[in-house]
């Protein structure tokens, strides 16, 4: 990598349901991404991720069902053509009802036909769960 690169420390939610994925659309945007976001300075996997997700979805996920799922890298969407985003994704169980805050415009549960509406990461993220058949084509 060249000095100019940089790469986006970011961390995902994998939330199965009837053999599809959740994803959501941040307000303004036209993708859909994986659940989550970045790492604030000192954050735990844990920290960040629950965090992110009460943020995002208003649930509370369950500390010790965090598995770790994989790990992409792609270019950031939304980042200078330098950029990259590390993504580290989990599964979790949840506490409450999944309700889209006010800077989620949409959420969409999604199978590995509809790719092509997220960002190159969530992308990714979507061929690791179809290869392991935990998503309907
Ligand atoms: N959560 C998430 N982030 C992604 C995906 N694909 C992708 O390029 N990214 C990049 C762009 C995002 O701006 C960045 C981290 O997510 P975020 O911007 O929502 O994090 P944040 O809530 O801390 O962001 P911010 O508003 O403070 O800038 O990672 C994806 O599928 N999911």
């Amino acid at each position: 990598m060249s000095l100019t690169n940089t790469t986006v420390d970011a961390l995902a939610w994998i939330c199965l349901q009837n053999r599809r994925v959740l994803c959501t659309r941040t307000r303004g945007k036209d993708v859909l991404y994986m659940p989550g976001g970045k790492r604030e300075p000192g954050e735990s996997d844990w920290e960040a991720l629950s965090r992110e997700i009460q943020e995002e979805l208003r649930v509370g996920l369950v500390a010790n069902t965090l598995a770790e799922v994989t790990v992409v890298e792609e270019w950031a969407h939304g980042y200078s053509s330098q950029t990259q985003v590390r993504m580290k994704c989990f599964q979790a169980s949840y506490v409450g009802e999944i309700t889209p805050s006010a800077e989620i415009e949409e959420i969409a549960w999604l199978r590995y036909g509809d790719s092509e509406r997220c960002a190159p990461a969530a992308q990714r993220v979507l061929e690791c769960l179809h290869a392991r058949q935990l998503i309907d084509p």
